[in-house]
């Protein structure tokens, strides 16, 4: 039996992959976690415990954390990459020379990276040239999975033996891996979502209440998916949980580092302030950022990405912008049924007949 194990390897030694890491020693895994902090390490292998991270998480104690990418790296079958957006890169590289294409490499980040617009999953392909890529996204709040809180996500691959062994290897009885084919539809709503979480924060912190909430959400998603569709991607995908369902936790929950930012703007404090105080990434800062760019370099209409975009990084008030964004034009609620284009052009005649 011992032989039929699997090995997993874990790059990263924050809060997610510890929580990952944990999740497959639980299904019986053998597991070897990859983080540079060398006291982390020795914390994890004699207290089990991530206490810069998930301080109140009692780890599996199969859990074997190194800061030597060879030693977590030999023999893993299945490896998961959970680095932030601005280091993935740098990591894959010092992993590659202990890789093979055998390996089934799956990214676990919701970011983007700013040369060429590329999403995690991509970087794994550029940097490996291998067959077996995936990424896991969807409503995974860290803390939430270190408390056993029952939880779903999506595993996304076009190889099916990556979606078959991510799902083995992390599903159990409270956690469940949904399987999709979608791969870039699954990463780009990841990313996507945080730019709305902390517009979600930002509003709880000025008090607007549950229909604002829901707005929010609504429209976000309206606009997620226009954005895909400029992609080239389905939005169908975003029906799934790794895009209504991941766009609804993050945007309701304090446990979400963007919405914590989002926050602490909304309380005044600067973006410095914020991202400091939280400690820990929060990918939608950069996030938004890149999509704002994206849109306007596309010409693709997302009033939220660049109202946001105008809080974080031009000065212009939050209350200000909601006020603005209320005047701003009153579209179509679902484009696949009622286009834009439609409700502009009846707004067009409409104001031709009253002349
Ligand atoms: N936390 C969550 O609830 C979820 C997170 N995610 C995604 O997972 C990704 C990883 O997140 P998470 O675990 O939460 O991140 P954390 O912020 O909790 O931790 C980041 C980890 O990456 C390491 N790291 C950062 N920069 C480097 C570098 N240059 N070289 C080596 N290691 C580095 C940090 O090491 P060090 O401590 O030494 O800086 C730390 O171990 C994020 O992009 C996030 O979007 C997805 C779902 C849920
Ligand atoms: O992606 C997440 C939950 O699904 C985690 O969100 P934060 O990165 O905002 O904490």
């Amino acid at each position: 039996m011992a032989e039929q194990r699997m090995r997993v390897a874990v790059l990263g030694g924050g809060s997610f992959g510890t929580a990952l890491a944990s999740i497959a020693a639980d299904n019986g895994a053998r597991v070897r976690q990859w983080l540079r902090d060398p006291a982390l390490v020795a914390q994890i292998n004699t207290q089990h415990c991530n206490g810069r991270y998930l301080p109140d998480y009692a780890i599996n104690p199969a859990v074997v954390a190194s800061s030597d990418m060879d030693e977590v790296l030999a023999g893993a079958e299945l490896v998961l990459v959970a680095i932030p957006s601005k280091a993935f890169r740098e990591v894959v590289r010092m992993a590659r020379p202990y890789l093979n294409e055998h390996q089934i490499l799956v990214s676990t980040t919701k970011g983007i990276q700013q040369d060429g617009f590329k999403l995690m999953s991509q970087i794994l392909e550029e940097e490996t040239g291998f067959t077996h890529i995936g990424v896991i996204s969807g409503p995974n709040l860290a803390t939430e999975i270190a408390q056993k809180q029952l939880t779903a996500t999506v595993v996304a691959s076009d190889d099916a033996e990556t979606r078959t062994r991510v799902q083995t290897a992390l599903g159990c009885d409270y956690f469940r891996v949904y399987a999709s084919n979608d791969r870039y539809g699954v990463e780009l709503g990841g990313a996507l979502k945080n730019i709305y979480a902390i517009a979600a924060g930002m509003a709880a912190a000025l008090g607007m209440g549950e229909n604002t909430r829901s707005m929010l959400m609504t429209r976000a998603l309206a606009e997620m998916s226009r954005f895909a569709v400029d992609q080239g991607a389905n939005p169908m995908t975003f029906l799934g949980l790794s895009g209504v369902g991941d766009l609804i936790v993050t945007c309701s929950s304090d446990l979400s580092r963007n919405y914590r930012v989002g926050f602490a703007l909304g309380q005044g404090k600067s973006l410095d302030e914020a991202v400091e105080a939280l400690g820990q990434v929060a990918e939608g800062v950069n996030t938004v950022r890149l999509v704002r760019d994206k849109a306007r370099e596309d010409g693709v209409y997302m009033p939220l990405a660049e109202g946001l975009y105008q809080v974080l990084f031009e000065g212009v008030p939050a209350r200000e912008m909601a006020r603005m964004l209320m005047l701003g034009e009153q579209s179509s609620d679902v484009e696949f049924i009622l286009s834009r284009a439609d409700v502009q052009q009846a707004h067009r005649e409409s104001e031709g007949h009253d002349d």
